[in-house]
């Protein structure tokens, strides 16, 4: 049951209860009430971290100015309590303004100490225009970290300039409190939720979902190597021009952290914006990030890709993005549930919110440790049993789109090199170096041979091998799904006469070249 709570005493005594319980780790989601997906997700995120969850609800008339829309900011406490109930919160705090005001005589908090944010982060963005915001802002979370004292408290990356100020008012004033950024939710057609969105009409939402589609403009532009402040402010303009009823206040580049204007995107830059639709404001924001280079090593089957990608990885210090493991990880995860191996549909639901998570190994001759939803199966996963049916597993749809998805994220972050027949062409189509690494189909096979020699194989026909290598080029370049095929901005690398240690040795001369 959430308890809903009005005043502080009622608040601080049902806290100190909490604590007695031992209940030690106190989340704070602050939000204006009108709670949509947007707060829900920084609920979520608060529960599944802390034992206890307050929310508190609080239309905070210090952070709007006279001629703001306090009056009509949209209130609907009851519908906001079933939610927190929905949702598990312990408590919900919503205060009335002479609550928050010590003198308890005005509904307007008038006369109530300040704290003022370093000007220098509130000169810029929302703060030019929203004169006194922030600091009204920074007063009432003060407050609340003062009156709660949570150990986290939760704040959505959509107010970025909210975030930084309280991030540094936390630092500055030494409340010892953690601050949890959470990601931007959106609508599908990429409007990111606001309580304000209530005030939109049909034909303003629509148009209003450019506001994000002219970040992506400039995202992509980014991506492509554009790090020109003026030239990416001037994109995303240049987008918004197409949707009439939005009307530009704003559209600055500045450091996420200290907010401060910024000639060009050396690290990291915050794109912000904020526009009219009609007499709604509405802000959104991306965080533009340059990542650390993406290796990708494609090739035919039998190239030596693997052995040398790990080298690779550990010569450069990048992560081996072991594709091979998350696919042998996903099929010991079917094999060890009561699923069919072709139940296809049921597969997709199995791992439709698996994590995998992949760590490179101490040892450059080790297996890259592997764990799938925590558990580790480094050693488990690489079972003959896995290895005769991993290639059944990898051909399905729904795993496969599953896990070029978790590629992708990671490559985000950059930081990898990885290996396979369409990394260059599918996965990371920006992947910084791109090596198409090939070899004859009869040196392949006479590798392949001598490998099999070496394991005391010596029934094994040459002529015979050189056909299947053939077999399988043709098979794999004409797959439905990810076909081996150069990219064409990859280099290609023939191996023939070349020692593993010689191939090693180029790669990495080529990412010195290019990075
Ligand atoms: N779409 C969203 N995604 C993630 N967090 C959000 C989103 N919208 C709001 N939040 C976060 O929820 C918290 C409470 O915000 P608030 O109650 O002002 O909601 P809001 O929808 O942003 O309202 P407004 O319309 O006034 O901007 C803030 O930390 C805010 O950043
Ligand atoms: C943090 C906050 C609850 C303070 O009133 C408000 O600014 C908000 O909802 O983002
Ligand atoms: N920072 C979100 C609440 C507001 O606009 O006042």
């Amino acid at each position: 049951m959430v308890l809903l709570l009005k005043t502080i005493p009622e608040l601080r005594s049902q806290i100190s209860f909490y604590r007695a319980k031992e209940l030690r780790n106190i989340g704070l989601v602050p939000t204006m009430g009108a709670l949509h997906q947007g707060h829900q997700s920084l609920i979520k995120k608060a529960i599944a971290d802390c034992d206890l969850v307050v929310v508190s609800i609080f239309v905070n008339p210090l952070q709007f100015s006279p001629t703001e829309d306090l009056a009509d900011y949209p209130r609907q406490l009851e519908q906001d309590l079933q939610l927190c109930e929905k949702l598990g919160v312990a408590i919900a705090f919503a205060p009335d303004p002479q609550t928050m005001n010590s003198d308890g005589d005005t509904q307007t908090l008038t006369e109530i100490t300040r704290v003022i944010p370093p000007q220098t982060m509130t000169e810029v963005l929302c703060g030019r225009y929203r004169e006194g915001h922030f600091t009204g802002v920074a007063t009432i979370v003060t407050k609340l970290l003062n009156i709660i004292e949570p150990d986290r408290a939760y704040f959505g990356q959509k107010d970025a300039q909210q975030l930084a100020i309280i991030r540094r008012l936390v630092d500055d004033l030494n409340i010892p409190v953690e601050i949890v950024p959470c990601p931007i939710i959106r609508e599908s057609s990429g409007l990111a939720l606001s309580s304000r969105n209530q005030y939109l009409t049909e034909e303003e939402t629509e148009q209003a979902a450019n506001i994000y589609r002219s970040l992506q403009q400039a995202k992509t532009a980014f991506g492509r190597g554009e790090i020109n402040s003026q030239t990416l402010i001037n994109l995303v303009k240049q987008e918004l021009k197409l949707a009439e009823k939005v009307k530009i206040q704003y559209v600055e580049l500045v450091d996420p952290i200290n907010l401060q204007a910024l000639g060009q995107i050396e690290k990291s830059g915050l794109l912000a914006i904020a526009a009219y639709l009609g007499s709604t404001r509405l802000i959104d924001n991306i965080v533009l990030q340059k990542r650390q280079p993406i290796v990708a090593i494609d090739g035919p089957a039998g190239a030596g890709k693997s052995t040398v990608t790990r080298r690779v990885a550990h010569e450069l210090g990048l992560l081996y993005l072991d594709t091979g493991a998350m696919y042998r990880a996903v099929t010991w995860l079917v094999m060890n549930s009561d699923l069919a191996l072709d139940d296809e549909g049921a597969i997709a639901l199995l791992i439709k919110d698996v994590e995998i998570q992949l760590t490179s190994p101490n040892a450059v001759d080790l297996p890259t440790v592997v764990h799938i939803d925590d558990k580790e199966v480094t050693t488990a996963i690489r079972t003959p049993e896995v290895t005769a049916n991993v290639s059944a597993i990898a051909a399905q749809a729904a795993v496969r789109g599953k896990l070029v998805q978790m590629q992708q994220q990671w490559g985000e972050k950059g930081g990898i090199i990885a290996e396979g027949r369409d990394i260059g062409t599918n996965v990371f189509p920006n992947a910084e170096l791109k090596v198409f690494m090939t070899a004859s189909v009869e040196e392949r096979a006479r590798r392949r041979w001598q490998d099999l020699q070496n394991q005391g194989r010596d029934d094994i026909d040459l002529q015979q091998l050189a056909q299947d290598i053939q077999r399988r080029d043709e098979l794999d370049s004409n797959r439905a799904i990810a076909p081996l095929k150069k990219a064409d901005d990859a280099i290609e690398l023939i191996t023939d006469d070349l020692t593993i240690d010689e191939v090693i040795a180029k790669i990495i001369e080529l990412y010195q070249q290019t990075i």
